[in-house]
Order: structure tokens, then sequence, then C-alpha cells
């Protein structure tokens, strides 16, 4: 890597399977759920150097007018699972999984990730993810949801309360000493947590991986969301992929830091985005305006406007005007989603206006507001846009969501990672073995509210405490092998 380099730009890999988001009509898509796909795309990520390979998770398939969202790609397999099974295929790519904690208790979901976390030899990364969604917590015991307010206290609290399972075991307490026939410390995976949420103790099964602690990553989008970014996130991924407002939200994320006592750097701020490469910028442009054509069809187009106007609007053209009628803003068509629940009525005057001024039809519309590829031209043109992106500070870096699966990001990772390279922008290789050191991150955020620094003594529950360096907890167990090296890249 040149001397002199600019800030490092963080790269992701997302399979997409729980939204509208592939071109799963293209004769070059494949299965969404083989396990084939998924190993192809974490080796495409990997041989690109990428951080981390992420899997978003929809626990409900959406349905508009009463039925399930067919243009959704629907079916996905258990997050966890999956990744598990990566682990073994993979060496140094970072495993990052979308758990919601809504619908789900600490105590399991402490114990898969530390599991997933000593498989991959230190590479685990949480998607910390809340829904306030009654349709979605149909699916689980006594309605499962929560009243909106109360989604993130439940989740700072569910985190908490992870953490302190994870602190429960030191490194030293699995101790298999024959001389003394002790397997374990007698304090080992002691804990208490009480809380509004949570009432619990007793001892936590599993010991932690090389990491201590997942990487947390937080994506909500409300203030009380940027707030718990800010307090316990050290990923937050956005959908601010254009570049004013990812400023704005990247400025606006990262002043919130100072006041749990945490640095611009602890936190690192990962749009998703499309890409398209191509050998011009022109062929590129019209590969792009196809894909579009692919992602949002006349029923597709219909479908979404429908999700905001909360009315039936299948009488319109989708190459025809907006409709001349008003949002019925009481009546949800689409449930399960989270990105029109709210402020329907501004949205559609957005749309409408942007509608106007730019001439657009409905189809043109939906293709403009959720359907355009973030990064599209020459891998010379997207690397320079990416790279500009990252030193202007609208972003840390992206999760790169790919419209074809297996084989979306293999002209990439060709043509487009050798030159962030060449920049100097981008690792050469992994010099580093756990996901933290890929992101530059040494250790947890230790915010002033959770009582400040200072690792947990056996029995005690102090913080959250140090992460756990690559030798601790057993050492450098995972199937993933790795040496140990930080790798802090990123310069000023
Ligand atoms: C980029 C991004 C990715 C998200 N991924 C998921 C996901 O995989 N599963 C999920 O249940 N929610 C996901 N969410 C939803 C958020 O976790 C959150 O529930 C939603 O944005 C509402 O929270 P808010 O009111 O703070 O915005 C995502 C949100 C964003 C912005």
């Amino acid at each position: 890597m040149p001397a002199t380099v600019g800030r490092r730009v963080h790269l992701a890999a997302q399979l997409p399977g729980i939204h509208n988001v592939t071109v799963w009509s293209d004769p070059r898509s494949e299965s969404q759920i083989s396990i084939d796909s998924f190993i192809r795309l974490a080796r495409t990520a990997e041989r690109g150097k990428f951080d981390f390979f992420f899997l978003a998770e929809g626990l409900r398939l959406r349905e508009h007018k009463g039925r399930v969202y067919d243009l959704d790609i629907a079916g996905r397999p258990e997050n966890l699972t999956v990744l598990s099974a990566l682990a073994a295929v993979t060496t140094r790519l970072g495993l990052a999984a979308t758990v919601n904690a809504t619908f789900n208790e600490p105590y399991e979901v402490a114990r898969r990730f530390a599991t997933l976390d000593r498989l991959s030899g230190g590479r685990a990364a949480w998607n910390v993810v809340t829904s306030h969604d009654a349709f979605t917590g149909e699916n689980f015991r006594r309605g499962g949801f929560l009243p909106e307010a109360d989604r993130y206290t439940r989740a700072a609290e569910f985190l908490t309360a992870a953490r302190k399972l994870w602190d429960s075991w030191s490194e030293d307490d699995l101790k298999a000493d024959a001389g003394t026939g002790e397997f374990i410390a007698p304090g080992a995976g002691r804990f208490t947590h009480q809380g509004r949420h949570f009432d619990i103790s007793g001892r936590f099964t599993t010991p932690p991986g090389p990491q201590g602690h997942p990487v947390i990553i937080q994506s909500g989008e409300s203030d009380t969301g940027r707030e718990f970014a800010a307090s316990d996130a050290e990923v937050v991924f956005s959908r601010h992929n254009r570049i004013d407002a990812a400023r704005e939200f990247y400025r606006d994320v990262k002043r919130r830091l100072a006041a749990y006592g945490r640095r611009p750097d602890d936190l690192l701020i990962l749009p998703t985005a499309g890409v398209v490469v191509a050998d011009t910028d022109e062929e590129a442009a019209a590969y792009a305006a196809e894909i579009s054509r692919g992602l949002v069809g006349p029923q597709t187009a219909i479908a979404h406007l429908e999700a905001v106007w909360g009315r039936d609007l299948s009488g319109y053209d989708p190459d025809g005007p907006l409709p001349d009628v008003e949002p019925e803003d009481e009546v949800p068509l689409l449930e399960g989603h989270s990105v029109f629940r709210k402020g329907r009525a501004e949205t559609a005057r957005q749309w409408r206006r942007l509608a106007e001024e730019r001439n657009l039809s409905i189809r043109e519309l939906v293709i403009e507001v959720g359907g355009r590829q973030t990064f599209v031209g020459s891998p010379r043109t997207v690397a320079d846009a990416i790279d500009d992106y990252v030193q202007t500070e609208g972003a840390d870096g992206f999760v790169l969501v790919p419209h074809l699966v297996p084989g979306g990001l293999d002209d990439f990772v060709d043509r487009v990672v050798p030159i962030l390279q060449e920049k100097g922008v981008h690792r050469d290789d992994y010099t580093g073995g756990t996901l933290r050191d890929h992101l530059g991150l040494s250790a947890a955020p230790r915010p002033a509210r959770w009582g400040g620094p200072g690792r947990r003594l056996r029995g005690g529950h102090g913080g959250h405490g140090a992460i756990a360096g690559p030798s601790r907890y057993g050492g450098n167990s995972g199937i993933g092998g790795h040496d140990g090296h930080d790798d802090k890249e990123t310069s000023a």
C-alpha cells in the first residue's frame, strides 16, 4: 500500500434475500437459498478482501393486499446457521447476521453469537434491529411486538444483558486441570441482570469467541435509532446513498458520539449501494437502465405506489402520470415493510413533487426513488466515485448489494477492487484475523453511561468491559485461521 493514502474504504457484501432487489428473472440468476450461492458470493467477497459478508432478516413474508408480496425474493434460511456454514469455507471474511432484539431473548442470542465468533475465529457481527410491527409479532409468543416507544429501550437493555453474558467468562475460566481435577473455575459463566425488560440470572454456558463480543451493527433511521447507534454500535447501516443526504446523515450520527465519550472513528457508517460496472460509462448506464426496468416492472411500480398511497391504484397506467387522488393515511396495503410505515402522506407529497419537477411516470418515479443503482460506470469511474464519497465524508464505505445472485459482484471484485488497491484506499490483503481488526476497531465502545472502562473481574459485572484480543478465551481456535496482527490501515 502506498505511503500516503486517503481514508480507508470499508467494503461489505450482502446476499439479498428479503426484498425485491435482485433481477431474479435474469437467466444468470441462481438460487437465493442454496448453500452454493452463499459460498460463491462469500468467497468472491473474500477474494476482494472485503471486511464482511452480511445477511439481512425478514421475520414475516411481506404481504400486499393480503397476498404474499410476490415481488420479493422470499424463503431465506436462518442467518446464524448459514454464517456458521460459511465460517468453514472462508478464513478472514467477517460474518454479520441480522437478529431482531424484539422477538428474541438475550441468553439465546448471546449464546449463538458467542458460538459463531468461536467457530469463525473472531469474525462475528450482530446487526441489532428492532420491530414494532404487530403483523410480524403474530409469529411469536404473546404476539411478540412492542409499542414503538419501547423498541429501543428493549434493544439497549437486550445488548446490556448480552454483554454481561459474554463477560461472564474470563479467559482462564476453562481450566481442564487434571492435577486439581478442576475443569472450569467456580465463578465461570455466573451472571445477573435485572431491568425493565429482563430479569435473569444463572450461568452462561458458552465461553465467548476471540473477539469477546461480536461487532455491533445498528440500522435504525429514527432519532432514537441514531442515538442507539451513537451509544452502542460500531457500524451503522443506512439507506442514504445519495451524496447530500449521506453527508448529512454522516455528520449527524458522528456528532452524537462525543456525548458517549466516543471518537468519530469508533463508529463506521456504511450505506447500502448497488453497483453496475461495464467497459465504458455509456455501456454501464444502458445496463443500469435495463436493471432498473428488471427490478421495477409495471406491476411493481403500482404496488410501490399503493404501499405509500394506501389505496387500490390498479386502474392507473404505470407509464402514465401519478394518480390525482390523495393517499389514504389509515389503511396499510403493504404489511411488514419498515420503510413506508410512517409519514406516508409526506412521502406521497415528496414523490408527487419529484415526479412533477422531472416529468416522471409512475414507473420512472419508483425507479428514481428506489430502483436506481448507486455507482454506475467503467471500473475507473466507479472506483473514483466510491473513493470520493469516502474521502469527502459521505460514508466510511459501503455494503454492496448485487442485483444478481451469486455472480453479481464478480466484475466489481475483478475490475474495481484493483483500482481501489492501486489508490491505496483498499487493503491488498488481510493483515488482521478478526473482524474488529478489518474495521480498524481495537476495542468495543465503552460509552460513559455504561460506567466507563474496566474489564469484568471474575464473578463481577463492571460495565461491558474491554474486548478480548485474538489470544483470549482459548486462543485462535476458530475454523478460519488468522495471524492475530492488527490491521489499522486507516489514515487521515
Ligand atoms: C439499511 C437498513 C437495513 C435494515 N435491515 C433490516 C433487517 O435486515 N431486518 C429488519 O428487521 N430490519 C431492518 N432494518 C430496519 C431497522 O432495524 C428498524 O427496525 C427500522 O428502520 C425502524 O427503526 P427506526 O424507526 O429507528 O428507523 C434496516 C434498516 C436500515 C436503514
